[in-house]
C-alpha cells in the first residue's frame, strides 16, 4: 500500500449536519502523516462523529475531505487506510475474545498472534469467554488487543482510557505509543488531555462546530 502522501487527513470547508444538529461548521484541517493528535471537547461536541467521518462512515453535508489523498466519498479506498477503535462495541458479543480477534484478522486478510495479543492486554484467562460476559474494562482491553493487530496508516481511537483501571490506562498508552512509533497517524478522542498528551504532540478542541488548536 502506497502511503507516501504528505497528509493523512484533510478537511476543507467541512460542514456536517446530523439530524437537527450541526456538528462541523466549515472546518479546515490538515493532519500530516505520522502525526499524533488528541481530539478534545465536551460531551456531545462531535468527537465521535468526526472520527466516523474520517473513517468514511458518515458523509459530509458540504465541503470536502481526504484521507491519504483519497476523497472521503471513496469509502472503499479510505477504509483500506483506516482503523477506528470505537468507544464501545466493535466486537461480536456471542463470539469469545479469541474468536473475535481471529475473525477480525480473517476479515482483514491479515495474520497475527492472537494469543500473545490477548496476553499483552491481560486477557489470556478470558480468551474462551464470550464478549457479552466480559466487563466494560475487559472489553476495552479486548479492543486494544484488536487495535494492536489491526492498526492502519490512520488509526482513530475513541476514548481509549474510559473504563480502564490504572494498569489498563498504562496499557492503553503503551498500545497507542506503539502505533505512532510504527509511523502511523493517530487521532485520539479523549476526556483526559493529560493522558493523551503522552502519545500525541498536538491537541485540537472541538467546540460549537469549530476546531481550534490547543496550546
Ligand atoms: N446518528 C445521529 N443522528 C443524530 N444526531 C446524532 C447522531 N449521532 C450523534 N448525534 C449527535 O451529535 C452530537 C455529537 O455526538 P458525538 O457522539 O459525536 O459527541 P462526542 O463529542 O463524541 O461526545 P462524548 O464525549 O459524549 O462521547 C450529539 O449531540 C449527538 O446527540
Amino acid at each position: 500500500m502506497n502511503v507516501a502522501t504528505e497528509y493523512a487527513a484533510q478537511l476543507r470547508g467541512a460542514w456536517l449536519r446530523l439530524g437537527r444538529e450541526v456538528i462541523l461548521r466549515g472546518v479546515t484541517l490538515d493532519i500530516p502523516a505520522g502525526e499524533g493528535v488528541a481530539l478534545l471537547g465536551e460531551n456531545g461536541a462531535g468527537k465521535t462523529t468526526l472520527l466516523r467521518l474520517l473513517a468514511s462512515s458518515l458523509r459530509l453535508t458540504r465541503g470536502e475531505g481526504r484521507v491519504y489523498g483519497f476523497d472521503l466519498r471513496d469509502g472503499r479506498a479510505v477504509r483500506d487506510f483506516v482503523h477506528l477503535m470505537p468507544v464501545e462495541g466493535g466486537t461480536y458479543p456471542d463470539l469469545t475474545a479469541a474468536e473475535n480477534l481471529d475473525f477480525a484478522l480473517k476479515m482483514h486478510r491479515l495474520s497475527g498472534d492472537t494469543a500473545s495479543a490477548l496476553r499483552r492486554v491481560g486477557l489470556e484467562h478470558a480468551a474462551e469467554r464470550r464478549v457479552r460476559f466480559l466487563s466494560a474494562g475487559m472489553r476495552k482491553r479486548l479492543n486494544l488487543a484488536r487495535l494492536s493487530l489491526l492498526a492502519r496508516p490512520l488509526t482513530l481511537v475513541d476514548e481509549p482510557f474510559a473504563n480502564l483501571d490504572a494498569a489498563g490506562r498504562d496499557l492503553a498508552l503503551d498500545v497507542l505509543a506503539e502505533v505512532t512509533a510504527q509511523g502511523r497517524t493517530l487521532i485520539v478522542a479523549a476526556h483526559e488531555p493529560e493522558l493523551a498528551a503522552w502519545v500525541t504532540r498536538r491537541a485540537l478542541r472541538l467546540q460549537a462546530g469549530t476546531l481550534t488548536e490547543q496550546p
